[in-house]
């Protein structure tokens, strides 16, 4: 800088076309003309010390009067007259240009700027000299210090000026800088400047070094800095190369920066106020275009096209009525406008091809339905069941006088695994239709039954419409499974939904919510099934016709065993009656002892277990058939089975060892089957579970009462255990029970301590026992929940029991309501209740007298076997419970 040194009074002139050096700034050059290569070479490249150089502004000027023409023609020539005198240091610059044309044609004839600023090389690189001998120098150069052109000729290639340094000394400016108006110019300055580089920094581009500068710098060397640094005119920069003056410089550079603020802050604010503007839709859409051209680019839109030119043929041969095919083309078309990664694309397109899949117009075609064929059929496949039988013929009748008959809806009641889903899926065959099970258990939500609105995120259509479009036809018998199951909370009454479903009025416009337009549901043939009838709403109830499924006696379920269950059995796992043999003691064997179901469920599993079992011994023996010939089979494969080896009939296998290729199957044939054994039972099985000793053995002690019990899952046989011990005569109750349950329990106790004298429990010791000590009353089987009034009789049987201190007959069960007077209420179950009673083994069943009607539906067998006692007070109750009659004095007798 001119603070540095002294300016030589000649310096090498390298022009800048339009462009201006500032001191303090930095510029890379590449000379690549012969004269700027010659003015580097002599100049900077060959003196030892870096050189300097003068930079001098030019400015193309094709339109402006030249008042004096260079005589030479080639710029590097240098000019041959200068007008204008040297300005004096700080003086204002009134000078006119030079001017002289730089390029060949007069039109390239270029205005020398007076000034310029003289710079050295702060790096200087020499490029690869090419074949033709040219080499290209690229040199850094950092302004120095202004200077004003006096004179300047061309000697040799390129032109010398003598030059009179513009820029003050140090000692200059130390003094200038003492001026308080200096001092308020540079602090304005400082100030824009730095307002500038925050700006600068908040739009994070980087202005590290400047930032730096800021801080150290004095102001009027940051002011060249800075005009240089940022963007700017040709002429602004001029100026600012014209502004010797202190307080010239600064003022300018002030204002430059400053515009150069605001220019940034409007450009801020515009692009901020364009980016609202452009709205999301518009960015989507943007983006959506782009996606476009570049799917169009990979050839990939066609897939999507064709999908929907593909959905569209399915739409037309789903033959939809014109109401739902106006629909469907209305939200066709807007899936079209849709692009497949916009949000509501996957949903509308899921739905549409919902309304493609339904099945509007396809029927199962009905066969002539033949009566006697469909009662045939229904025997072959249930055994038993008459009166539900008798009922599905007289409905199936009704069907074939008039098919379109809106008869009742069947609903089969009864405890599991008896058939009810079998028999709804006999009816299905018989009519020749095709056949749907919907399960209803559970369902608390209304939509489940009728959708979810379209609008919800993840909706779905309800169940109901979901497998009319999985059965694929619009007649199909459905079974609502489990129609006992579905509760109710906020979000809604599902059993509501289903009464539109099951009226006939009503359905043949069911609205799913989902589907929105309307799916006639008139030609389905509901069946429902429940296990109770007791959680069915009333007016759901009134739509259907109830039908009963009872529990199966013993000889019921032997029956069902040896005719359908175990050749579905041994078909289901591959094997024939010629791999094993189940007969019917052993089917007895596990009816007793391995089950104690009302279904024949269970009764199934265990069939299966020993299929299971025979599968892999017979799978076993076939392998050792098939083994190389000359290959011997180990003999114990069948043999250390172990049981099977007790039949003696694995000797036939023994025979057959080294029987080669076509010989097996006669070797096989003459194999006899696996007999199921007792043995065989336990090793598959297990240990029995249930050995017809249980009764005698809990009511061996006083206090225990076998009761009679209706659960879900059909009769049970329930023991009530009931204890004494210090206390305060309060009463607890375990067992997940119930409030009727327990108001049962209180009601008992009051009855048995009120009735003391008249019981003969009066006696001191008792009163000690009933009045002074807590009563605790357990209903074992803790995890089931309980509940119901018909426990009362055995409540206080039990009771009786503990302070009489006398054990109830092991063969003896009870079932009743009891009021507080003592009198004994009639109760629900009870076929049910009796057939439990039946198959655990117990042998006399005291019922309230009023339930003496009930006793037509229970088989005759049953009740041949079986001593059933009625009652009408609980004195009853308790002179049949105890072995030799009651022990007390009853006033009343049966
Ligand atoms: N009377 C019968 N004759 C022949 N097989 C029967 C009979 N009763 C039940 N079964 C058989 O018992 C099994 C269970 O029957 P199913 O599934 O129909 O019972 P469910 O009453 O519908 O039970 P859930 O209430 O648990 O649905 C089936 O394999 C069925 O064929």
């Amino acid at each position: 800088m001119a603070d540095t040194g002294e300016l030589p009074a000649r310096l090498a002139i390298m022009p800048f076309r339009n462009r201006v050096l500032l001191p303090g700034a930095i510029v890379r050059i590449r000379c690549t003309s012969p004269t700027s290569v010659r003015l580097v070479e002599q100049e900077l490249w060959q003196k030892e010390e870096k050189g300097l150089i003068g930079i001098l502004p030019v400015r193309d000027s094709q339109a402006a009067d030249a008042p004096i023409r260079s005589s030479s023609s080639d710029p590097s020539q240098g000019p041959s007259t200068i007008l204008g005198e040297r300005d004096a240091k700080g003086g204002a610059t009134s000078l006119p240009d030079y001017q002289q044309p730089l390029g060949k044609q007069p039109q390239d004839i270029i205005q020398w700027h007076p000034r310029g600023v003289a710079a050295r090389a702060l790096h200087l690189s020499r490029g690869m000299e090419k074949p033709s001998g040219r080499v290209t120098y690229t040199v850094v150069l950092e302004g120095w210090c202004r200077f004003s052109v006096l004179d300047m000729n061309a000697r040799g290639p390129y032109n010398i000026a003598r030059v009179a340094q513009l820029d003050m000394t140090k000692a200059e400016i130390e003094l200038a800088e003492r001026d308080s108006e200096v001092q308020t110019l540079g602090r304005q300055f400082k100030i824009a400047a730095g307002e500038l580089i925050t700006t600068l920094e908040q739009k994070q581009k980087t202005v590290g070094r400047t930032k730096t500068l800021l801080e150290t710098a004095p102001a009027h060397r940051l002011a060249d800095i800075f005009v240089a640094n940022f963007e700017g005119s040709f002429d602004e920069r001029l100026a600012m190369l014209d502004a010797v003056d202190l307080k010239r410089r600064l003022s300018k550079a002030t204002e430059i920066v400053t515009r150069h603020l605001q220019t940034l802050k409007v450009v801020e604010k515009i692009s901020q106020k364009v980016e609202g503007q452009l709205s999301k839709s518009q960015k989507e859409y943007l983006l959506r275009q782009q996606m476009k051209a570049i799917k169009e680019e990979l050839g990939d839109n066609d897939e999507d096209e064709d999908d929907i030119v593909a959905l569209e043929k399915k739409m037309q041969s789903a033959g939809m009525p014109a109401n739902v095919w106006k629909h469907a083309q209305r939200e066709l078309r807007r899936l079209r406008k849709m692009q497949p990664q916009q949000p509501g694309y996957g949903s509308s397109r899921t739905y549409l091809e919902l309304l493609a899949d339904l099945p509007w117009q396809i029927s199962s075609e009905e066969r002539e339905l033949d009566l006697a064929a469909a009662k045939e059929s229904l025997d072959s496949e249930h055994y038993g069941l008459g009166k539900v039988k008798k009922r599905i013929i007289e409905y199936l009748a009704v069907r074939k006088l008039k098919p379109d008959a809106r008869g009742p809806v069947l609903c089969f009641v009864g405890p599991p695994g008896v058939g009810k889903t079998s028999l709804a899926s006999s009816i299905s065959s018989a009519l020749g239709r095709r056949f749907i099970r919907i399960s209803l258990g559970g369902v608390k939500d209304e939509a489940d039954i009728r959708g979810h609105r379209r609008t919800y995120i993840g909706s779905m259509p309800g169940r109901l419409v979901e497998g009319i479009k999985r059965v694929g036809v619009n007649n199909p018998v459905m079974l609502l499974d489990e129609i006992d199951k579905t509760g109710t909370d906020v979000r809604g009454d599902p059993a509501s939904a289903l009464l539109e479903v099951l009226d006939p009025e009503q359905n043949k416009t069911f609205n799913d919510h989902y589907l929105n337009v309307p799916f006639d549901l008139s030609k389905v043939v509901f069946v429902a099934t429940a296990n109770r009838v007791q959680p069915i709403s009333p007016p759901l109830l009134d739509r259907m016709e109830v039908i009963e499924l009872p529990g199966y006696t013993s000889e019921e379920k032997l029956r069902i065993a040896m005719r359908h269950l175990i050749p579905r059995v041994l078909d289901q796992h591959g094997l024939t009656s010629q791999h094993l043999e189940i007969q019917e003691p052993m089917v007895e064997l596990i009816i007793q002892r391995y089950t104690r179901e009302a279904g024949v469920r269970n009764l199934e599993r265990h069939l299966a277990a020993l299929a299971r079992a025979a599968a892999v011994k017979v799978a076993e023996r076939e392998q050792a058939f098939q083994l190389p010939p000359g290959v011997q089979p180990e003999p114990s494969s069948l043999l250390e089975g172990g049981n099977l080896s007790e039949n003696g009939d694995v000797e036939m296998e023994v025979e057959a060892m080294g029987v080669h290729g076509r010989d097996v199957a006669t070797a096989m044939a003459g194999i006899q089957p696996f007999l199921v054994d007792e043995t065989m039972l336990e090793t598959v099985l297990g240990p029995p579970k249930f050995d017809g000793n249980e009764a005698a053995e809990r009511v061996s002690t006083p206090g225990v009462a076998v009761g009679l019990v209706w659960t879900a899952v059909g009769g049970e046989v329930q023991f009530v255990e009931a204890t004494a011990m210090v206390g305060k005569g309060d009463l607890h109750l375990t067992g997940q029970l119930g409030d009727v349950i327990k108001e049962s329990a209180q009601i008992a106790l009051t009855w048995v301590r009120a009735r003391a004298a008249e019981l003969k429990l009066a006696n001191a010791e008792q009163t000690n026992l009933m009045e002074c000590r807590d009563i605790h009353i357990h209903f074992p089987a803790g995890a089931v929940p309980k509940d119901g009034p018909s426990a009362g009789v055995t409540l206080v049987t039990a009771l009786v029991s503990l302070f009489g201190k006398r054990c109830v007959r092991a063969d003896t069960a009870m079932t009743g309501e009891m009021t507080l007077r003592g009198l004994v209420l009639p109760v629900g179950g009870i076929k049910d209740k009796i057939l439990a009673a039946h198959r655990c083994g117990i042998k006399r069943v005291i019922l309230p007298e009023r339930n003496m009607k009930d006793l037509q539906e229970v088989p005759a067998a049953i009740l041949a076997n079986m001593e059933i006692l009625l009652a009408k007070r609980m004195e009853d109750v308790l002179h049949e419970a105890f072995e030799g009659g009651c022990p007390w004095r009853l006033q009343a007798r049966l």
